[in-house]
């Protein structure tokens, strides 16, 4: 977060505010040495040379020198040692001291004299002023005498006891006689009191309300100030942020442009949105944003990216100004402005998912500017900095060479460990492995103790899963790990602290246990996993899909089944329950463990959980008795906006949205009810009619996408192998395995979300398919290896891709190099259009070994949107198969840009015109990198099924 310095004018250059002359009583000499003193043309070295010249002089005139000396050194941004070294001034000070004249001055003089030394960093007196001017406070005074006070502690920086003191006393007195603090008094306490993080809140509750009293006589630096402060101390005054928040800018006397980042910001800071200031506020900073200096530039930025304010336009203008090349921007600035950009966009603020402006040529701008300046970048600068670029995707070699030299450099004194997490992370996502920097960085925490890294959970996932991504396992880090995480437990007590766990917890568990694994500390994954059921603990789907995976890596059946389980006695809904349950009894009778189903079965008869598929395992078991009731998977919608309240164990409530999975467990439920067991063509005509009776969309390949697979299945000839990455609740790989089970093949499908493979392992095994169809549960990046290690080269003959479209071509290109795809292969991806899949299309289609022709469809019934299916012959033999994958800058924008709406699409509504225009676009843009496949339009035919003729590949091979 920021820092931010309100912007002041108090104090600055004007006259009224040196010490006034007061002529009566004071002799012709002291008058005369008085203007002498005052004169603009004095320098520092012309006041001291008169100060020594003129002695002795009275109070007045000693204040008044010791005032402007520190104008004068203020004004000329000269080192406080200039003065405070010089002979001249000590004898001044030490006139101070000697006369008792802190008890004489008038409270105005003492207060000014109090500012003039604390800004000067003179500690040999401040603690003496701030000590007597605390005493005199007791005895009365003015609310002017109180600002200034305060301000002459918040100028010190000072937080020690005498201090202390005298804010407390300013607090006292200020509480009394908060009704005569007039707009600036009420602004420069307030500030003063953040400023110093002396966290007063009911004071300055107080003078939010004096303020709310005086709202008409606040001008903007008053506001802006007051609004700050209370942001610093992260207290929210809901009337005057309200009142803020309402009141037109215009109409604001003196609200300088300063003024509006510093609003912005103290609201971001409270994360209180406030949709009409800061679409007011954008206006007015586009229209001046060439008078903002470089920090309010990056703040105002930094304001609407953290409280997900979008402005495309906004930022535009923020960037492009920023990039003046007459400007300076500091270290902090570029990490922060780069922070901004990578975090804008839609995101809740317990989403951990950014969209992010990517805008190449700004972050090559901050890039640039960062090495030049890199020996200043603080530990947070650069993380921060390094976050944003591995956030946003872009690697710069040059950048993050001089920030690993940075770091290296701060990680030898003293490293946080946020920081240095942060900054392993960053590295760890873009795929840099300098293991220069990650084995100094081990040694360092290996030093220091994994606890002092571990105090905060996230910073040991975080490092985890950064040594498990570029394969790094020094030796003492992994025992020290090991030692952590089993026999002190501190991690997981923390992270667990909570409960119910949220969403974050969620996630860096599932991210510290796959990590465990690429680290060789499997036993160590197992063991949070044996933690988690002991305490009955929802781990989440991230984190069980990540258990399955591992079992899946090693073959340890007990434990996949052991993950069911845990699944099933957490899920929220009973019909989510039972379909986990009969997974957890499939899965035993496919590994030869009857006992475990036996008791699963009787424990599914004793939750009355009982259903169709239970009672065909039941059978099959032979033995057992049968049960005193049978249903159906227990359903129902989820209405609208239906989400369960939770208080967590901190008192905290907590929106779940306990009606989990209901349109899958739906589907299975009409499965269970309306289809036949074995029967897989009423399988799918009771998914079809549950979508159509519940008026439900599925995000699966039916009607007419199913007939394309069809089409693709016969196309290729008796295709032995299909791998397909998205098996959902199992429609077409069910739909292919029934094909293929007559000529012997079999689908390999990925799913990386756990409950979506518990339901589809119902929907198999009530089609009997369950022998041909192989269900690997994880992300199909971490799976693809598995292919290569488990099958041999050139085995796969249809690859079907359903997964995110942006995410395709990395998959392709990895199966590819691992030499996975047969001479025949055909590769087929889904939604490529919408939401899309810009990088795969492109090299599917314009530049790589494939012929690509695409089938255009009205989405499944949502016929109002255009969709493609791609079907791409592999071209083995052509001149583009001995190519490196390379996609341009332009079609990876479009790609960003893609995920964008995605991700909308997940958090919030896009309505039909917004996708329909996106597809129009999609369609234009394609056209404009060269996409342009051949497009096929299916029908119906007689019976009402729909058909497609796909074009059969023209590619003959190259003549010589
Ligand atoms: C569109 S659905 C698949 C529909 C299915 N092919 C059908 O037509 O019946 C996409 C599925 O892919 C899964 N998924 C998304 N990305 C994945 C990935 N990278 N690896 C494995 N599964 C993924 C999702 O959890 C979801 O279940």
């Amino acid at each position: 977060m920021p820092p931010v310095m309100p912007y002041v004018n108090q104090f600055t250059g004007d006259a009224s505010f040196y010490p006034p002359l007061r002529k009566k009583g004071r002799s012709e000499r002291s008058v005369t040495l008085h203007r002498l003193m005052v004169s603009p043309e004095n320098s520092i070295e012309d006041l001291l040379r008169i100060v020594s010249e003129n002695r002795p002089f009275d109070t007045d005139n000693l204040a008044t020198a010791i005032h402007k000396l520190a104008k004068l050194r203020r004004n000329q941004n000269v080192p406080y040692e200039v003065i405070t070294e010089d002979p001249r001034w000590m004898m001044l000070i030490q006139q101070v001291v000697e006369n008792g004249t802190a008890f004489i001055w008038p409270m105005r003089l003492l207060a000014l004299v109090a500012w003039a030394v604390a800004s000067l960093r003179e500690r040999r007196i401040t603690a003496l002023l701030f000590d007597i001017a605390a005493k005199r406070l007791a005895l009365g005074s003015v609310p002017q005498d109180l600002s200034s006070l305060a301000w002459a502690v918040a100028t010190a920086r000072a937080k020690d006891a005498a201090a202390a003191a005298l804010l407390r006393q300013v607090s006292i007195e200020s509480t009394k006689t908060v009704q005569s603090f007039g707009p600036q008094d009420l602004a420069m306490c307030a500030w003063a009191f953040a400023k110093v993080s002396m966290r007063d809140a009911r004071l300055l509750h107080l003078f939010a309300d004096e303020a709310l009293e005086k709202y008409a006589e606040l001008n903007g630096q008053n506001l802006s100030n007051l609004v700050w402060s209370l942001a610093t101390i992260r207290e929210n005054h809901e009337p005057l942020m309200h009142a803020v928040s309402r009141t037109r800018a215009e109409t604001i006397q003196g609200l300088a442009q300063q003024e509006f980042s510093n609003v912005v910001w103290s609201f971001a800071s409270l994360l209180r949105t406030s949709e009409m200031l800061f679409r007011r506020t954008a206006v007015r900073v586009v229209g001046m944003a060439a008078q903002l200096d470089s920090q309010h530039l990056a703040n105002i930025a930094w304001a609407y990216a953290k409280i997900s304010h979008r402005d495309d336009g906004l930022f535009y203008v923020l960037s492009r100004e920023a990039m003046e090349p007459e400007r300076k921007c500091s270290p902090l600035n570029l990490a922060n402005l780069a922070w901004a950009f990578a975090s804008a966009g839609w995101h809740g603020e317990m989403s951990t998912r950014r969209v992010g402006l990517r805008d190449p040529k700004f972050f090559e701008w901050v890039a640039t500017s960062a090495v030049q300046i890199a020996p200043q970048f603080t530990s947070q600068n650069c993380s921060n900095l390094v976050w944003a670029f591995a956030t946003m995707r872009i690697g710069h070699q040059e950048l993050f060479e001089a920030m690993s030299n940075q770091v290296q450099g701060w990680l030898i004194s003293n490293f946080d460990p946020q920081h240095l997490s942060n900054v392993l992370w960053s590295y760890a996502k873009l795929a840099i492995k300098n293991l220069e920097l990650f084995d100094s960085a081990a040694d360092e925490i290996v030093k220091r103790g994994v606890e002092y890294l571990a105090r905060t959970p996230q910073n040991l996932s975080n490092t985890v899963w950064a040594y498990g991504v570029v394969a790094s396992t020094p030796r003492h880090l992994m025992s020290a790990l090991e030692h952590h995480l089993t026999a002190v437990r501190g991690f997981y007590e923390k992270l667990t602290e909570v409960r119910p766990l949220g969403k974050s917890s969620r996630a860096q568990l599932a991210m510290t246990v796959l990590s465990l694994h690429r680290l060789n500390l499997t036993s160590v994954a197992w063991h949070l996993f044996d933690q988690v059921s002991r305490d009955g603990l929802q781990a989440g789907g991230e984190a069980y899909s990540n258990w399955l995976f591992i079992a899946g890596e090693t073959r340890n059946h007990r434990r996949e089944v052991d993950v069911f389980e845990q699944m099933a006695r957490t899920a929220h809904t009973r019909g989510l329950q039972a379909a986990c349950w009969n997974a957890v009894a499939v899965r035993c009778l496919t590994f030869g463990d009857e006992g475990r189903a036996k008791s699963v079965l009787q424990l599914m008869d004793r939750e009355d959980l009982c259903n169709p598929l239970s009672e065909v395992l039941r059978k099959r078991l032979g033995d057992l008795p049968a049960p005193s009731s049978v249903g159906n998977i227990d359903w129902r919608r989820r209405e609208k906006d239906e989400h369960e309240w939770v208080t967590n164990s901190l008192g905290f409530s907590l929106r779940l949205n306990k009606i989990e999975y209901y349109k899958e467990v739906g589907t299975l439920h009409y499965i269970l009810s309306h289809g036949k067991y074995q029967d897989v063509p009423v399988i799918h005509r009771a998914i079809e009619a549950f979508t159509r009776e519940q008026e439900l969309w599925l995000k699966l390949a039916g009607d007419e996408k199913g007939a394309v697979l069809d089409k693709v299945l016969a196309l290729q000839g008796k295709a032995k192998l299909v791998v397909e990455v998205g098996l959902y609740v199992g429609y077409s790989s069910t739909r292919m395995a029934s094909q293929m089970r007559h000529w012997g093949g079999r689908v390999i499908s990925m799913e990386v979300d756990p409950y979506h493979a518990a339901i589809a392992r119902n929907t198999i095994e009530w089609a009997g398919l369950t022998d041909y169809i192989e269900i690997w549960c994880g992300h199909s990046e971490n799976l693809i290896p598995r292919l290569k290690e488990r099958l041999p080269e050139k085995s796969i003959d249809i690859l079907f891709f359903d997964q995110q479209g942006t995410k395709m071509h990395l998959d392709l290109q990895r199966i590819v190099d691992f030499n996975m795809l047969s001479e025949t292969a055909i590769v087929v991806g889904d939604n490529v259009l919408r939401p899309g899949a810009p990088q795969f299309m492109y090299w599917n289609s314009v530049a790589g070994p494939y012929e690509t022709q695409v089938v255009s469809l009205r989405e499944y019934k949502q016929e109002v949107v255009e969709d493609w299916m791609s079907i791409s012959f592999w071209l083995p033999q052509s001149p583009e198969a001995r190519m490196p994958m390379r996609i341009p800058e332009e079609v990876e924008q479009l790609g960003h840009d893609t995920d964008g709406i995605r991700w909308q699409s997940v958090e919030s509504k896009v309505s039909e015109q917004q996708w329909e225009s996106h597809s129009q676009r999609m369609r234009r843009e394609f056209a404009a990198c060269g996409i342009k496949p051949f497009e096929v339009l299916p029908y119906q035919d007689a019976q009402g099924r729909s058909q497609v003729d796909l074009r059969p590949k023209l590619y003959a091979g190259y003549a010589g």
